[in-house]
């Protein structure tokens, strides 16, 4: 049995509770006292009816009219009085009761929907936090879960099943208190159920609490497989394989049904239960008070029942069962919310590794010396990527990074940004390691233009500013010109406001990378990371796009990922990789005249073909040899 079982609430769902509703208690608890003052008041018209039917309905008439907790003094003596105080209280219990129902509505929904809102929001912060590596394992599906699913079942656990429990408590001790007050005995019987319901209850929420975790995760692993289709429907379609993907989407979706099944089973084997328990207590009670006015005391029983009393009694049980048997409601939405806030609480204090330093430096603007030292890397221990890379650029000058298919060249250009640390080693710019550089300076000043141009649903504007979101319209168009993108945007539909679609589906590859080259020089960072694009262009579209990066690398320290060998053929200094470990470093013309690695792929990409063992070791780094 682990420790939490002893408390009420599991640590996950307590911190939740502490961190985000205590701010906002004023509102829990104006709606917790109206919905147990609103419980309270419901008693007035039952009780009232009780004494009514004792002291005014009952021919003989010789019980003298008497509401709980009211002096005998402010009674009116009069019947008739007596009975208009009866509409009167009647009446006015269902107005006010009416008031309170209208304010606890409000002030819970109030509490929980400004919780949510900022679970969310923390939850959202954290997740951009986190390191790569979580997004490079983590599927999108199962953090959009937590982001909206899991969110909102806090939300409903705070807004109405914590308010739910502490009013259940407080109906059930009430009344039970009232009953005792009516009826002690037959109190008794009525109170006969509860140790049962309170096992029974305890057996649910251990069995059912595996089965929400695996619904919960099932949830996620089905928003993940619609996510990664809705992406890649172009190549759902052009590769025929919609048979196959909804046999997939089916199979998640099966295993979501058989998740909420095994829940669902149980909630409706419990809830019954739960409903015959309470309505058992309910039939005991009716029974024995029956037998009580109709033959007299039962065996055990003493005293005198009148009709009124009883009937007040049975309409106070049914008010007492009715509660116990949502008892399985509010443990159901614990478990429910439990499963939800662990995950909350497993994103929101995942440990990020690539993070500031408390004495992190934040320079205005560097020169743009860059230097790796020794530099080792792996994405998986025992795996390295990169293996003791040294190197060193001046400021303005070009290095290119040229090798193989999975030599590591983009691995060892992302550390420059941080996006993974470096396992050993050091890389530093002007000197300082980038670890001891605050991310948000180490990122405004080394700009990343990758092969895979992202672009977000927005206008061109909006893309081309993104990072530099206080760059005015001049500075936007110039940008554009600089990155030979102005022509092309002038002549779409709406200019710079058009909107690029999803991922920028609208335009087309060549047009892309522009947008992400205009990005770059709108940033204009000291340092920039080149990932050159793979994909074919047209030839003008080529020269158009050289000719924007020769533009932007032209003053600044650049680390070229390289795929084609002819545009690094004046960079400073280039490193061929192979295997994350340094083959041969030197300048374009060095390399030839070594004959190593470099020459190689030169004449492969020359066009000369290329012989078995070349390619072989062209290949070997991808793993395709294996
Ligand atoms: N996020 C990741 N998690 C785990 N392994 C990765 C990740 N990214 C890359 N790798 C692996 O690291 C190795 C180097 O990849 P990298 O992308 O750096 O190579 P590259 O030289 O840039 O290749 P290419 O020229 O094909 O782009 C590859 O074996 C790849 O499978």
């Amino acid at each position: 049995m682990s420790g939490d079982d002893f408390s009420p609430l599991a640590a996950p769902v307590r911190d939740l509770f502490a961190r985000y509703a205590l701010p906002e208690l004023p509102l829990f608890v104006l709606g917790v006292v109206t919905s147990i003052v609103g419980r309270a008041v419901s008693l007035v018209p039952p009780l009232v009816l009780g004494v009514a039917i004792d002291a005014l309905f009952t021919p003989s008439r010789d019980v003298a009219y008497r509401l709980p907790l009211v002096p005998a003094a402010w009674i009116p003596g009069d019947p008739r009085t007596q009975l208009w105080l009866s509409v009167a209280l009647i009446l006015g219990s269902l107005v006010v009761g009416g008031a309170l129902t209208w304010t606890q509505g409000v002030s819970l929904s109030l509490f929980s929907n400004r919780i949510q809102h900022a679970v969310r929001v923390d939850a959202y912060r954290a997740m951009q936090e986190l390191d790569m590596a979580f997004f490079d394992d983590k599927q999108t599906g199962q953090v959009m879960a937590i982001l909206n699913d899991d969110v909102r079942n806090l939300r409903m656990f705070l807004g109405s099943t914590v308010s739910g429990a502490l009013q259940l408590l407080a109906t059930v001790l009430g009344i039970a208190a009232l009953l005792f007050y009516l009826n002690a005995q037959l109190a008794a019987v009525t109170l006969l159920g509860v140790p049962v319901l309170a096992v029974f209850t305890v057996w649910f929420m251990r069995t059912i609490r595996p089965r929400y975790r695996a619904l919960r995760a099932s949830i996620g692993d089905l928003n993940t497989r619609i996510e990664n289709n809705l992406s890649g429907m172009e190549v759902i379609k052009t590769s025929n394989a919609e048979r196959y993907e909804n046999e997939r989407v089916g199979a998640a979706s099966w295993e979501n049904y058989l998740t909420t099944w095994s829940v669902a089973k149980l909630e409706y084997l419990y809830q019954p239960s739960m409903d015959l328990l309470a309505g058992l207590s309910f039939a005991a009670t009716f029974a024995l008070g029956g037998y009580w006015l109709v033959v007299g005391p039962p065996p055990g029983f003493s005293g005198e029942l009148l009709v009124g009393e009883f009937v007040t009694f049975l309409f106070m049980t049914q008010r007492f069962v009715e509660p116990l048997s949502g008892a399985g409601r509010i443990v159901n939405s614990y478990e429910n919310a439990r499963a939800s806030g662990e995950r909350i609480v497993d994103l929101v204090e995942r440990p990020v590794s690539v993070r500031d330093r408390a004495d992190a430096v934040r320079p205005e603007r560097v020169e743009g010396r860059v230097e790796y030292d020794d530099v080792h890397f792996a994405y998986l221990p025992g795996r390295p990527v990169v293996e003791g890379l040294s190197f060193a650029g001046e400021p303005g000058e070009t290095i290119a990074f040229v090798g193989p298919t999975g030599a590591g060249k983009s691995t060892a250009a992302k550390l420059l940004l941080r996006l993974y640390d470096v396992d050993g080693g050091a890389i530093r710019i002007d000197g300082i390691d980038v670890r001891d550089l605050a991310l948000d300076a180490l990122r405004s000043n080394v700009g990343y233009v990758s092969q895979d141009v992202f672009l977000f649903d927005g206008t061109v504007r909006e893309n081309i500013a993104y990072g530099a979101f206080e760059a005015d319209d001049e500075a936007v168009v110039a940008a554009a010109r600089a990155a030979e993108a102005h022509d092309f945007v002038r002549n779409l539909p709406d200019g710079y406001d058009t909107r690029v679609g999803e991922r920028g589906v609208k335009l087309s590859g060549g047009q892309r990378q522009r947008i992400s080259i205009a990005r770059a020089v709108l940033q204009d960072p000291a340092v920039l990371v080149l990932d050159e694009a793979t994909s074919a262009v047209d030839t003008e579209t080529e020269v158009l796009i050289q000719r924007a990066l020769d533009r932007l690398t032209a003053d600044r320290t650049t680390l070229v990922i390289a795929h084609r060998l002819s545009t690094i053929r004046d960079a400073e200094g280039i490193v061929v990789l192979e295997e994350g470990r340094v083959v041969e470093r030197g300048t374009h013309d060095d390399l030839l005249a070594a004959g190593g690695l470099y020459s190689t792929l030169w004449s492969v990409q020359a066009g000369e073909r290329a012989t078995d063992a070349v390619l072989d070791r062209l290949l070997r780094a991808d793993g395709s040899e294996e």
